[in-house]
């Protein structure tokens, strides 16, 4: 058996001492600092035995742990039955609200260096590097790993702590005289219970073994109580052996898992029979054909997390581009976003009594930009941004409403009806315009998608260093580049040094060309293009923002809008914003400086970086085309495509982490909605009798152990291997101990799951029965 060959790991897992065994690995890794426990405390493969196979395959020796779980052959589609459990338990189905944030599609560069076109020649450094010096280990599966514990217990630096003297350990109130009858009484004391004399099968009716102790054993009910201190003097398992140690050694399935009859084919039809666990399975001959002539091939009966797939640990990022994220990083952003989608105006502060307290449909305006009299925006007319909560849905928009603005014709409509029809990943996308008084004035409201935390592209790229309205020349409004504008900053200054890296000026063009393509085909036109109306998002997504206002705001009299000039128009701003980027200066767009501008793109970066910006900023009379662009991109499309691909497989393996997070907490809310519960159907010993007693030692052998000298044993493996075991109800069984260890008893996972499962259930059963009575 597994467990004798390795003592370190599950040999000592339940019996407890293990001496002089010591591995300098565990201690190390006991709290999971160096992220080895990422892997091996969502599942160790050294406590798993008897699974049932997959179909097909000899059976291969029994192993001395006795009889077929009843669960097996029934864990062939079912891997997680507590996850799956039907439960109204309100607070367990939590609604998901809407995607808002699709990040940055740039974060991560494909490792093959040199393709043409994608202007990938920088260093790349290992993507692993970024979680120190174990590739596998990013971050703690469980909690952030900013907050996984950094110093570890003094006992688990001891491989023989396991004879602690349980009598400095926490005391808590006698429990023994409550201890249920498991089962029918069945004396098979056992000196240890992972050995591989155990004998007779453990599940079912029999699942608990009497354990013989060092003194006077005393059994009732097939329990056995001891007066004296036990010579296993902690729960289970031992603080000297983590899971950590062994889960590299063995695979969680390929000893473990056999077959527990071989198939046969019925006399009496054509269907195949086969008998797992007492359970007959009929299937047809075609069904099971592939198996046998195929490899043999086993499935586990659990969830698991498996760890980093191996193209995530061997991705390569780009470390010069300021466009990747490390998953930590990624945490962070998606904290700071919800921080700030959160956010509101104090109510006691003077804004907070300016500000209505709901305007149409929205309320909890929150501001967000800085307050003070609003400066001239688009139309020249005033304007202010704020985040709010539509009373409709409850989800957060962007309200932008324009000051003193009444107005005057419906012809409008038409056109943004289109706008809202519009659903881009490069663009805002506007939800509705409605006008109103509540701000005592004459306001118009563009409600767009709230992107929390996105920042200007001029404050992302421009704002360190004055720049001067060189853009809008022929546009209507006057004020796009306002804020910092009149001081005259040299032109020559970051013209040479401090450029952004072409691969990140491509990330944009291929961005604002595919909204553009989706706008102009829409036939409609972006207008007020320019780096304040363009909002940037994570590290390099970026939206078209503020689309429709002026198209209502300055509505052309009664003659059509002329959207092909505007379209142009939308051309030439795209050129601009190339080049202001390229140049890292936004003073290069003046008219003036546009030859000297394009000089510094010819001296600095690939000759089609700078046709292209040519072509966008050409005088002819040639009508422009984003179809035009897009062979102008060339090869970067699969740049583009590929990083993106690359992201997406980093955010799935993300994913994959959360899901098993997830299974794990929503077994813990559910054994926490169990253990220690006052009062149920006026049964106040509910919690500690029946099975609620076997789920609080479970509880305490997950949580409360101590080690030798009595401290608390805090090892965040054992509980999420224990947790992945008892989620999967394998047979392995668990020694249990009573706080006042006068009891004890082995126990199943199977048996646990069992008792968790049915004992959710009537809570859940009664739950109902009160809504629906009183109701
Ligand atoms: N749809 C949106 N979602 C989230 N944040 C946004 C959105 N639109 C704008 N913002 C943010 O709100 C703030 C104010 O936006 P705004 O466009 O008014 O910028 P501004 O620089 O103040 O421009 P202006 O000079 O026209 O007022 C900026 O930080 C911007 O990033």
């Amino acid at each position: 058996m597994q467990q004798q060959n390795n003592p370190i790991g599950n040999g000592s897992f339940r019996n407890g001492p293990v001496h002089g065994q010591a591995q300098e690995g565990i201690a190390r890794d006991a709290m999971g600092t160096n992220g080895d426990q990422y892997f091996s405390a969502t599942f160790n493969a050294m406590g798993i035995q008897d699974f049932p196979p997959f179909r097909g395959g000899p059976p291969r020796p029994r192993s001395s742990m006795g009889a077929p779980h009843p669960m097996a052959g029934k864990q062939y589609s079912s891997t997680s039955a507590m996850d799956q459990m039907p439960d109204d338990f309100a607070a367990l189905n939590l609604a998901v609200g809407p995607l808002h944030n699709k990040g940055a599609v740039n974060d991560f560069e494909p490792k093959s260096p040199g393709l043409p076109h994608s202007s990938s020649t920088s260093s790349f450094a290992s993507y692993a590097s970024m979680f120190g010096q174990n590739p596998s280990a990013p971050a703690w599966p469980f909690v952030p790993s900013s907050v996984a514990p950094s110093a570890h217990s003094p006992g688990s630096h001891n491989p023989a702590v396991f004879n602690a003297g349980v009598q400095n350990g926490p005391t808590t109130p006698k429990t023994s005289s409550i201890v249920p009858a498991f089962g029918p009484s069945q004396q098979n004391p056992v000196s240890t219970p992972s050995n591989a004399t155990l004998g007779p099968p453990l599940f079912g009716s029999s699942s608990q073994i009497p354990v013989a102790t060092s003194t006077n054993p005393v059994s009732t009910n097939g329990l056995v109580y001891t007066s004296a201190i036990s010579p296993i003097h902690s729960p289970g398992i031992s603080p000297a052996s983590s899971p950590l140690t062994t889960r590299r050694m063995q695979s969680p399935v390929t000893h473990s898992l056999r077959q527990t009859t071989i198939p046969q084919k019925s006399a009496s039809s054509s269907l195949v029979q086969e008998s797992v666990g007492g359970t007959t399975y009929f299937y047809h001959p075609d069904d099971f054909k592939p198996q046998i002539e195929g490899p043999q091939l086993t499935l586990p009966s659990f969830c698991a997390y498996p760890g980093m797939p191996s193209h995530i640990v061997h991705l390569k990022m780009k470390t010069n581009v300021p466009q990747y994220f490390a998953p930590d990083e990624l945490k962070m952003d998606i904290l700071n976003r919800h921080v700030l989608t959160m956010m509101q105006v104090e109510p006691t502060s003077p804004n907070a009594v300016e500000l209505p307290t709901e305007v149409d449909k929205y309320h909890n305006l929150c501001p967000l930009e800085r307050t003070g009299a609003p400066k001239p925006s688009l139309g020249n007319l005033p304007s202010t941004t704020y985040k709010a909560v539509c009373t409709k849905d409850g989800l957060y928009y962007c309200l932008r409403r324009i000051h003193g603005f009444r107005l005057a014709s419906t012809k409008v409509n038409s056109i943004m009806e289109s706008w809202k029809k519009l659903y881009h990943p490069n663009v805002v996308s506007l939800k509705e315009v409605f006008t109103t008084k509540n701000f005592n004035d004459n306001s118009i409201v563009f409600v767009y998608d709230y992107h929390p935390g996105a920042e200007t592209l001029m404050s992302q790229h421009f704002s360190s260093h004055p720049h001067i309205n060189g853009f809008n020349h022929h546009h209507h409004h006057h004020h796009h580049f306002s804020r910092d504008h009149g001081k005259n900053s040299s032109n020559a200054r970051n013209m040479n040094n401090n450029l952004l890296p072409e691969s990140l000026i491509w990330t944009y063009i291929v961005q604002l060309s595919s909204a553009l393509r989706a706008i102009h085909a829409a036939n409609l036109a972006a207008r007020s293009l320019d780096p304040s109306r363009i909002i940037v998002s994570g590290k390099a997504r970026i939206r078209i923002n503020c689309i429709g206002i002026l198209d209502i705001i300055t509505p052309e009299g009664s003659t059509p809008p002329n959207i092909n000039a505007y379209k142009q128009d939308d051309m030439t701003a795209m050129g601009k914003i190339i080049l202001a980027l390229a140049c890292n200066n936004i003073m290069c767009v003046q008219r003036d400086n546009i030859q000297s501008a394009i000089d510094v793109v010819q001296r600095n970066y690939s000759p089609d970086l700078k046709n292209l910006i040519c072509y966008l900023l050409q005088n002819t009379n040639r009508v422009r085309s984003v179809n035009d662009v897009m062979p102008m991109i060339g090869a970067r499309f699969f740049t583009q495509l590929d990083t993106a691909t690359l992201r997406s497989d980093v955010l799935d393996y993300e994913l994959a982490k959360e899901i098993e997070n997830g299974r794990l907490f929503r077994i813990l809310i559910k054994l926490g909605s169990i253990n220690e519960r006052p009062e149920y159907t006026t049964e106040p010993s509910w919690a500690e009798t029946g099975d609620r007693f076997m789920l609080k030692l479970y509880r305490d052998y997950l949580f409360h152990q101590v080690d030798e000298a009595g401290l608390p044993w805090i090892d965040m493996a054992h509980v999420i291997q224990s947790l992945n075991k008892f989620d999967a109800g394998i047979p392995e069984r668990v020694l249990l101990v009573s706080r006042d260890e006068n009891s004890m008893l082995v126990v199943s996972y199977s048996e646990l799951k069992r008792c968790f499962q049915s004992c959710f259930q009537e809570l859940v059963a009664q739950h109902n029965q009160g809504t629906t009575s009183f109701s």
